[in-house]
């Protein structure tokens, strides 16, 4: 399964963001997965990890999913979140996420996902509708996006979609 780029300054797949998560995102057969360990500086609530910081993860690997299928970074135009029950510090948690595979248009690409522990239990939920951006927009996304495993590596959008990416 091969890593997905990072970039430096995300909240969430940052290495450079002591506040953020710190995550690399991996391409699977599905989607797009990765591995959280909830960690005590994104509590809300005593023990309890924030609901912005689940409804973070999950936006992004969600966006990286249907990213992947669009052939185009995407931006979040609606993302809904259902949280079913409070996520403890501490707890080493899976995020996935998914393209819906019945697409209508390519203006708009909707995805879901959720976070589960490795018992199988689902912390919360997801689905949202992406807007993929224009070639332009994308641009500065590529000018800070590094390999995972090369953080002096630039990204192309070749490397994310092979040569026949979306024009
Ligand atoms: C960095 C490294 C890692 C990269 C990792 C990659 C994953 C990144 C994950 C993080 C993603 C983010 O958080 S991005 C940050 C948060 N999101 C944003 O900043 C986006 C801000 N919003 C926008 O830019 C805009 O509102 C858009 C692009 C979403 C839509 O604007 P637009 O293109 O002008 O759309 P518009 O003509 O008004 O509408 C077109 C059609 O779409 C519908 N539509 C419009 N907006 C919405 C909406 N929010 N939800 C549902 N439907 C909508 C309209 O009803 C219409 O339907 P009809 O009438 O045609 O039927």
């Amino acid at each position: 399964m091969e890593k997905l780029p990072r970039y430096s300054e995300c909240f969430i797949c940052g290495r450079d963001n002591p506040a953020g998560t710190d995550i690399t995102f991996i391409r699977t057969e599905e989607g797009v997965a990765c591995e959280y360990l909830a960690a005590p500086k994104h509590n809300g609530y005593r023990g309890i990890i924030h609901g912005g910081i689940i409804s973070a993860l999950l936006d992004e690997c969600v966006g990286w999913a249907v990213s992947l299928r669009a052939g185009r970074m995407c931006v979040t135009g609606e993302l809904t979140i259902r949280f079913r029950k409070s996520l403890p510090v501490s707890t080493k948690v899976t995020v996935k996420g998914f393209c819906d595979p019945e697409q209508k248009t390519r203006r708009l690409f909707r995805g879901y996902g959720h976070i589960e522990d490795e018992a199988g239990t689902v912390y919360a939920k997801a689905e949202g509708r992406f807007f993929p951006m224009s070639e332009e927009a994308q641009k500065p996304v590529f000018e800070c996006l590094k390999m995972a495993d090369a953080p002096e590596k630039a990204v192309t959008p070749a490397d994310i979609w092979g040569e026949d990416c979306r024009k």
